[in-house]
């Protein structure tokens, strides 16, 4: 097992170093492309809510898995809140008090600031620190695991976890209809949600062009709701190619991960994903899960499944799903590829 780092990454380039160290740099396989899409060539697609077309939503989660979308209806201040106290809690706390949050770097998921996703040792490792806040079922919420430097923290927490909530749902109703199936199908088949709101945050790296912010993996829940600041540096693998989604002013980017993908029969994909760094400014972002609890089976809606369509995916206890992903690592979508059902011959 894996001791959390001594260090954070953000200590770390507060000494000065001009050389990433060896266990940050990435193969070469998989370091970023030199010359990254332009802002203005093709970007993530972007659904306007106030224009709705299911045409639109289902292009670009059968082609992408992954969307920006703006007039939302999600409170503006609230987004530009908790980015604000996001950047705060990294930037204007001291190492001393950001430690008194320190999470277990021995569990997966374990709540509070850290800087290690996996628990395996072998893997490169993330030019990213991060804080987890576990809010719902509200059950697991401790406003106590979480920084108080600023009077309205856990308040701002919690009216962000219900709120992204009610986008989560809506967006899984509108992703059923657009399937043709009853409004409540996807998040029945989800259950009761589990969601945690992930505050990620990369300081600036001296070798931009060694190191990922975050590895190629995708979102093993159903749906991730992400905000990002005008940073830049998400990027979603489209055809074999990394393309940047870059910031769209008051967007959330939405990420449909691996039981979507089971739940719709491979109809929709979750999107494979990474972060990365730039050598000139941090950058923020705040990730939204929406989970299945551990226990829930997770397997491909009846309604979708017909003699032409046979079910794609095996049936698998969600619990099952992350521990595999935490000690495998996430690789890109092996995870759920290890599901794929062999297809018989017409
Ligand atoms: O920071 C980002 O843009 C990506 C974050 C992400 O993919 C995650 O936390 O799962
Ligand atoms: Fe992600």
């Amino acid at each position: 097992m894996a001791d959390e780092p001594v260090l954070r990454v953000q200590t770390l380039v507060e000494t000065g170093l001009s050389n990433v160290p060896s266990s940050y740099i990435q193969p070469p396989i998989n370091r970023p492309n030199s010359s990254p899409n332009p802002p203005n060539s093709t970007n993530v697609p972007i659904i306007d809510l106030s224009n709705f077309d299911p045409n639109h939503l289902k292009h670009a989660c059968i082609h992408w898995g992954a969307f920006q979308i703006t007039n939302h209806g999600f409170p503006i201040r609230l987004l530009d809140e908790m980015r604000n106290l996001g950047m705060s809690f990294f930037e204007e706390c001291t190492m001393e008090e950001k430690l008194k949050y320190g999470c277990d770097g021995k569990v997966a998921a374990s709540e509070g600031y850290g800087s290690r996703m996996l628990v395996r040792d072998d893997s490169v490792l993330d030019w990213r620190d991060y804080f987890d806040h576990h809010t719902l079922p509200v059950s697991r919420r401790n406003p106590s695991k979480w920084p108080e430097f600023s009077t309205n923290y856990r308040g701002v927490v919690v009216e962000y976890s219900d709120q992204m909530n009610v986008l989560a749902m809506k967006l899984l109703g509108m992703i059923s209809e657009s399937l043709g199936l009853p409004t409540s199908s996807v998040e029945d088949a989800v259950g009761e949600v589990y969601q945690n709101i992930t505050i990620s945050y990369y300081p600036t790296c001296p070798q931009p062009k060694l190191t990922l912010g975050l590895q190629a993996h995708s979102d093993f829940g159903a749906i991730t709701l992400l905000i990002q600041d005008d940073v830049g540096g998400l990027q979603v693998l489209k055809d074999g190619e990394w393309l940047t989604a870059h910031p769209v002013s008051d967007a959330i980017v939405v990420i449909l991960a691996d039981q979507v993908e089971i739940i719709t029969n491979g109809q929709y994909k979750s999107a494979e994903h990474r972060a990365i760094t730039n050598a000139h400014r941090a950058r923020l972002s705040v990730a939204t899960f929406h989970d299945p609890a551990k226990s829930k089976k997770i397997f491909p809606t009846e309604k979708l499944i017909n003699k032409k369509n046979p079910a794609r995916y095996k049936e698998v206890t969600y619990g099952d799903y992350v521990s595999a992903w935490y000690t495998k690592g996430p690789e890109g979508k092996r995870n759920v590829d290890a599901l794929l059902l062999q297809q018989q011959d017409p």
